[in-house]
């Protein structure tokens, strides 16, 4: 992409300015060091490095960001220029030396100095008249520009200014040789019309306007920073000053990875580029996340953790044909690791299908239907349904033991106090439905007598062990049981669900119906070694 050219938009990175006064944001030298080396690779047109005159802290961290990121070769693109190293003053001398002495040792250095404009700033917080702003303006910008060839210069408050005023102390600071005019919505007031208005009227009304490069500083206090910042693009602004995450001052500033894909997955109606390697973004975004200790919202755009990740069936099931039916960018532009389909309670029969085949377990016909009923089960009590659920869904539905007898319901009472007590609705093989309630020394024991009440087979529990098969408190929990009916062999069983009462219910029946299959195959080849199947009481 050619910076010279007329839709280039240059990516002003303030991530470590304008991201750090976020509250609780503020990063270390050696964490902002790491940030600007991975704006460099991400191809960021400049980074806005800090504020030098806020503490010694901060004009050290500008110096050594200016001599390692601002002189080096960028890593990942030995070709490219480094970016502008740029820092922040008000319009004062000690603050202007300040930025010099932070930025001076890049090879592109900028000072940006900024002066708020708004009749409000200029009456309660600068206690200025216009004229007295004006000449301040004009004379920083002068000496800045004596110390550094580029400087920024932003009208604070741009966005609540009387345009007509604007216009003056624009033209004032061009003359006075500004080379970029940033225009921030400091309080993200602004609509998208009008701040696209705005921007237009002063690349219209400015004289000398259109021989310098418009920016815009848009911020989120009513979620349109993103949205004025395209529309002032739009109006002809050259410059988008955003920052990783979208962090910065109250509700933060505008988020890069928005911009840019916005930019680039419009383009088409846009009709404008930028510099920036889209696959850095998520891994920029999980950096400064980590930096900063400010964690990336699920529901991001762009980097979020659920920005490609589909749960509803209808959707998954359009994904499977077809990727663009529900993606408008594809995970791997933006550096994703890929599209996920997440199985939820809203989830169909084909991303399940599908991913039980991915797991190595294709499942057909009534085996998958079944698996299916109890997947829908399991998501209607747990939030997320992962990968080691499923295999054990699949695994009971590969099971070769037939369901003879099936767990109903069970109710068990237990605690501190009283005697554990379990009630058990068993269906026999013919679907007639068996309650019996018995106590115990625990829930299982008494949920096993029950069992045992009902069925009336004589087993030994031999074993008896249970396993959280997945993560967290709504883990899925797997019972595994070895009974013996007769002397020589023995029988296993296992269940699997949430409650772990259930599991080992689940299990135990299974036991018992391995037990059973087993009698009634051995009937089948040695028709006198028979016992006859179970007396069963309703
Ligand atoms: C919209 C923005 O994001 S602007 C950038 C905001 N970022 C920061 O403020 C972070 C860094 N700031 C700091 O570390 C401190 O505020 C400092 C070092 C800059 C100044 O600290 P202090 O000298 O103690 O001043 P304090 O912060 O209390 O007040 C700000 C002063 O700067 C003045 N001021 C504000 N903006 C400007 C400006 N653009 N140019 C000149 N003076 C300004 C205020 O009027 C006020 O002056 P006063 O004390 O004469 O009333
Ligand atoms: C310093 C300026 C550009 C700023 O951050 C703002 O006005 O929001
Ligand atoms: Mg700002």
């Amino acid at each position: 992409m050619n910076p010279s050219s007329s839709s280039y938009v240059r990516i002003f990175d303030t991530s470590l300015r304008d991201g750090e006064q976020a509250p609780g944001a503020s990063m270390t030298s050696a964490e902002k060091l790491e940030v600007a080396r991975a704006l460099a690779r991400l191809g960021v047109d400049v980074i806005e490095a800090g504020f030098p005159a806020a503490s010694p802290d901060d004009l050290a961290a500008v110096q050594t960001i200016a001599a390692e990121v601002g002189q080096a070769p960028v890593a990942g693109r030995p070709q490219a220029e480094p970016p502008i190293i740029c820092g922040l003053a008000r319009c004062t001398k000690n603050d202007i030396d300040a930025a010099w002495q932070g930025v001076k040792g890049a090879k592109h250095p900028r000072i940006h100095t900024f002066l708020a404009t708004s009749d409000l700033h200029l009456k309660h917080k600068l206690r200025m008249t216009r004229e007295e702003m004006t000449a301040k303006a004009v004379e920083m910008v002068s000496y800045a520009r004596s110390l550094c060839a580029d400087i920024e210069f932003s009208p604070e408050d741009a966005g609540r200014s009387d345009p007509e005023f604007l216009y003056t102390v624009l033209e004032a600071v061009i003359k006075a040789g500004a080379t970029t005019l940033n225009i921030p919505d400091t309080v993200g007031y602004t609509m998208p019309d009008e701040f696209g208005a705005l921007i237009a009227g002063i690349i219209k009304h400015t004289p000398g306007a259109k021989d310098v490069i418009i920016s815009v500083h848009c911020h989120d206090d009513l979620g349109l920073a993103v949205a004025n910042s395209v529309a002032g693009l739009r109006a002809g602004a050259r410059q988008a000053e955003c920052t990783i995450n979208g962090i910065g001052e109250r509700a933060g500033n505008a988020s890069l990875e928005e911009i840019v894909m916005a930019l680039r997955t419009r383009a088409d109606k846009i009709g404008l580029q930028t510099g920036i390697d889209a696959t850095q973004l998520c891994r920029t975004s999980k950096l400064v996340s980590r930096s900063t200790s400010y964690p990336v919202p699920p529901n991001k755009s762009i980097v979020g953790a659920n920005a490609f990740a589909h749960e509803s069936g209808i959707h998954q099931d359009g994904m499977i044909k077809n990727a663009q039916t529900y993606e408008i960018m594809r995970p791997e532009d933006v550096g994703a690791t890929q599209t996920m389909l997440v199985l939820g309670k809203h989830s169909g029969r084909a991303a399940f299908s599908k991913r039980l085949a991915e797991l190595g377990y294709p499942l057909e016909g009534d085996a998958l239907l079944k698996a299916f009923n109890e997947f829908k089960k399991l998501a209607d009590r747990k939030k997320a349904v992962l990968d080691a659920d499923l295999i054990t869904l699949a695994s009971d539905e590969r099971a070769t033991v037939p369901e003879l007898w099936a767990l109903d319901t069970l109710q068990v009472v237990c605690g501190t106090t009283g005697l554990p007590t379990a009630t058990v609705r068993l269906r026999d093989p013919d679907g007639a439905i068996h309650v019996k309630a018995s106590v115990g020394t625990g829930p299982v024991d008494a949920t096993y007598k029950a069992i045992d009440a009902i069925v009336k087979l004589p087993v030994t529990l031999l074993e008896f062990g249970i396993n959280g098969v997945t993560e967290g408190i709504d883990a899925l929990a797997e019972a595994s049981v070895r009974v013996r009916h007769d002397e020589q062999r023995s029988s296993h069983g296992h269940g699997a669900d949430t409650d772990i009462v259930v599991a080992s219910a689940k299990a135990y029946v299974a036991a018992i119906n391995h037990v059973l299959s087993r009698q009634a195959s051995g009937r089948a080849q040695h028709p006198q070694k028979t016992t006859g199947t179970p007396e069963v009481h309703a």
